[in-house]
């Protein structure tokens, strides 16, 4: 079952100067349980990509459909209920990690979403400690505050993951437990942006952006 569809989408964004062209011509679609691993060169647009599917960015041209139906402010609201967005920016917060948790579980749309158990055994699959609750989100390494969002994420029971450079942190035998975790799920939609290998599994979709969309530097090289 296809779940989002785009059709010759371009998005342009103010820089304050003028209109800018990320990209044009995006055609994509994604069928439930599928994993697709999108790579492409830095600044191309592949974060774009998910902040549409979120409804962050609007399309300046072309359709995005959920489901079948033209997506709308009221469907991007489902879509958010639904999607879990693992930002590269891995500084989600700060202070002790377990006030951290009760933060984002207070908010209402994880409201009852909470177990200890699944924490545990989420901590334990990803070769965390549970002393790492009381350390400060601050201070833990790189690798440290990517798994407590992965974790985060995994606790809030998506079914539509959009994961941006998540084991870029991690070390050989992390990637692969997290990429593992992801794979395992058939009902769970990964969409991935990555430059790590260990992504390009089998039955993993590939994407490269480059090829699948047109911007100014692609128009530039024809010309
Ligand atoms: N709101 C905005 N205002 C101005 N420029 C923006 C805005 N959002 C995105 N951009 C620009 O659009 C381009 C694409 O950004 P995007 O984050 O989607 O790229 P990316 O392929 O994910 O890059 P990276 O691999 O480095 O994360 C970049 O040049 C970025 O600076």
């Amino acid at each position: 079952m296809e779940i989002i569809r785009m059709e010759d989408v371009s998005v342009s964004v103010n820089d304050g100067l003028r209109d800018k062209l990320i990209f044009s011509g995006l055609d994509l679609s994604v069928s439930k349980g599928e994993k697709i691993l999108i790579k492409g060169r830095s600044g191309i647009g592949k974060t774009t990509v998910f902040r549409l599917i979120l409804g962050f960015t609007r399309p300046s041209s072309g359709r995005i459909y959920f489901q079948g139906k033209p997506a709308d402010s009221e469907l991007f609201w489902d879509i958010r209920k639904r999607a879990t967005h693992i930002s590269q920016d891995s500084d989600i917060g700060e202070g002790p990690v377990m006030a951290l948790f009760e933060e984002v579980f207070s908010y209402s749309a994880n409201h009852g979403k909470f177990d200890h158990d699944t924490l545990d055994m989420l901590l334990t699959e990803f070769s965390l400690k549970r002393e790492v609750l009381n350390k400060k989100f601050e201070n833990l390494s790189g690798g440290e505050k990517q798994r407590i969002s992965i974790i985060i994420s995994l606790m809030t029971k998506k079914d539509i993951f959009l994961l941006d450079e998540i084991t870029s942190d991690l070390d050989a035998a992390l990637k692969t437990k997290v990429v593992d975790y992801f794979m395992a799920n058939s009902e769970w939609t990964v969409l991935a942006i990555s430059h790590d290998p260990e992504w390009e599994r089998e039955g993993v979709r590939i994407i490269d952006f480059e090829n699948i969309v047109s911007n100014e530097d692609s128009v530039n090289k024809v010309n």
